[in-house]
């Protein structure tokens, strides 16, 4: 019988840590700030926007929504940025992917200041994470460490195989678990005869973006599998990476999609803004 890793209960475990940790920082008059800036109408991005918003004012964070028309110019999205990196007030900015195609994201992400980029997607925070020196790291890898942490399971010495190689999940897991004395071995679509080395997975985590992909037969006996995947299915569901029903036969610990993942990476953004702000104290 498979054991659930339960993100929605770790969420609230946390939450009361991060209240805590705010109660202390707005003694010494210091309140968290975080800018969120979304382009556009992504019915999903707004979805986790909302998701985000909820969470951060229940545990104390100043939280600015920045909602732009989806046919805003780069420039005016520049001259934002520029604006929140001199806010005494925020310590975090991060820009809701996906981004509209007359946005250059690789440019916006590198505009925000390294020390607010709470994502860590820039190209100075992926060099700290690589180089296994202190920044900011994205949130998805990070609420995944902190819900395997929640659930006394050690990444050191276990071969982790990282199905997925985008810049939000795939790359920066693999980064952090190396960092985290992990064996880590990253596979993606294109990968020749993936079940074969899926299969050699002490910890099997997926971010491959293709609804329900990864099977029984992908997994080996007793071990742990995180699904990242948020796809709908024919019927309009919302199921992951992982065919939950022929895996929870195999593995011995699974995330369930909706209540996995997901609201551990808004964990791992809280979390962060919640460092920066310590920073100033
Ligand atoms: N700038 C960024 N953009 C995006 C990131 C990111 O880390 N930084 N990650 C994802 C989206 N994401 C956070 O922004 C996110 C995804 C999912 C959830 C969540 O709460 N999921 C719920 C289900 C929600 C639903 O009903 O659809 C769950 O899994 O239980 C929160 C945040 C892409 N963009």
């Amino acid at each position: 019988m498979v054991d659930l890793l339960d993100g929605k209960k770790a969420a609230q475990l946390a939450d009361q840590e991060f209240s805590q940790r705010i109660n202390d920082l707005k003694l010494m008059g210091i309140t968290p700030g975080l800018a969120v800036i979304l382009i556009g109408n992504d019915s999903a991005s707004q979805v986790y926007v909302r998701n985000k918003k909820r969470r951060a004012q229940k545990v104390g964070i100043n939280y600015q929504l920045f909602h732009l028309a989806e046919n805003i110019t780069q420039t005016a999205v520049l001259q934002l940025i520029n604006k929140l990196n001199h806010d005494p007030e925020i310590d975090g900015i991060m820009v809701q992917m996906p981004v509209p195609p007359q946005i250059d994201a690789a440019k916006v992400m590198n505009a925000i200041a390294v020390d607010k980029d709470v994502d860590g997607f820039s190209f100075d925070n992926i060099g700290r994470l690589w180089s296994n020196n202190s920044g900011n790291f994205p949130a998805t890898p990070r609420g995944i460490i902190r819900l395997l942490q929640q659930y006394e399971i050690s990444v050191a010495q276990k071969h982790v195989v990282v199905v997925g190689r985008s810049n939000i999940v795939g790359r920066p897991m693999a980064g952090l678990l190396l960092n985290a004395d992990a064996t880590v071995t990253m596979a993606h679509s294109k990968t020749p005869n993936l079940a074969a080395l899926t299969k050699q997975a002490d910890i099997l985590i997926v971010a491959i973006g293709q609804a329900e992909f990864i099977t029984a037969d992908y997994v080996k006996p007793q071990s742990v599998v995180i699904d990242v995947g948020m796809n709908h299915d024919v019927t309009g569901k919302l199921v992951g990476d992982v065919d939950f029903s022929s895996v929870s036969q195999v593995a011995s610990m699974l995330t369930p999609v909706p209540g996995g993942v997901g609201p551990m990476t808004i964990t791992g953004l809280l979390e962060q803004v919640i460092i920066l702000a310590e920073k100033r104290a």
